[in-house]
């Protein structure tokens, strides 16, 4: 089985814009881009479509490259003080003289739509979720809408990163799934992702995962975005390899990409609805 993250991010759009709809709420989502990667633009162009498909108003930072970290944290003071604005993305990555931890930490709680902030990851750890961030609060939702099962299963996800790999495994146990997190360390990975039930790729390598390393049936989400040898969009995993071994696969493009987006939706409206309760 294909799994379909573009269907799947439609459809609950097009729930999230009924929902808005009758809301009586007035969600705003503000992004912060600092230089000029043509890819964090295009992911940036692609949230404020999102947004306007869906009724929520947005309103976008623009900084040049050589923008310090005391101006970046300065704009993102704005945001959190004015009480119009629900939700904060900055787009990562961060130009590499920033201090990207201090930039994180510098968005509200209360609008860190992107669920990095420490305090939203803790609460993520301790079973708490608040905002979740939104590549793997995506896979969570196509697992759903997909009747997988994770309870009692083995998840073993490939990559440690904060956006991904660590927020994803945490997500899991509070699933019920037994979780092997691997990483450029670790020792036998092939054995470690056979073992899979449930194998989630975030490595960044194209078409590292093949036929031979996933165990026949497992559940394989692909959250790599690279360039094949074309210079074509592929996924870490060798899709046309893989797919006929597995019972279901994310395909890339038009797997869990398209389910970022739709997380981030949502969960500018959820902090909308909290912003209404305080
Ligand atoms: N502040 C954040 N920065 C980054 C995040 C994030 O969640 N928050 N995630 C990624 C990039 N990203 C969103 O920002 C993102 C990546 C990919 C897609 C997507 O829909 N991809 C499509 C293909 C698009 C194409 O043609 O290239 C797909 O997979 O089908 C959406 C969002 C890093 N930075």
């Amino acid at each position: 089985m294909i799994i379909n993250g573009k269907e799947i991010s439609e459809k609950r759009l097009a729930a999230l814009k009924e929902e808005i709809k009758t809301s009586g709420l007035n969600p705003c989502l503000a992004t912060v881009i600092v230089g000029e990667d043509p890819a964090s633009q295009m992911y940036v162009r692609m949230k404020h479509k999102a947004c306007e498909q869906v009724g929520i108003k947005s309103t976008g930072v623009v900084l040049p490259e050589n923008s310090t970290t005391k101006e970046i944290l300065a704009e993102v003071e704005k945001l959190n003080s004015d009480n119009l604005i629900h939700g904060i993305l900055v787009q990562l990555p961060l130009p590499k003289h920033v201090d990207t931890e201090a930039v994180i930490e510098a968005v509200s709680p209360e609008k860190d739509v992107d669920g990095f902030h420490p305090y939203n990851t803790g609460r993520l750890f301790s079973g708490m979720p608040e905002f979740v961030p939104c590549t793997p609060g995506g896979i969570m939702t196509l697992l759903k809408e997909y009747k997988i099962e994770t309870s009692g299963k083995k998840a073993v996800v490939v990559g440690r990163s904060v956006d991904v790999g660590r927020p994803m495994a945490a997500l899991l146990i509070n699933a019920d799934a037994t979780v092997t997190v691997c990483h450029s360390r670790t020792k036998n990975l092939e054995d470690e992702m056979k073992a899979a039930d449930i194998l989630i790729s975030a490595i960044g390598k194209a078409k590292f995962v093949t036929a031979e390393m996933v165990k026949s049936g497992a559940v394989v989400i692909d959250v790599g975005i690279n360039q094949d040898e074309n210079k074509r969009l592929c996924g870490d995993v060798d899709f046309e390899s893989v797919k006929d071994k597995v019972s279901a696969i994310t395909p890339v493009p038009g797997g869990v990409g398209p389910m970022t987006i739709a997380t981030l939706m949502e969960n500018t409206l959820k902090s909308a609805k909290m912003h209404a309760k305080l």
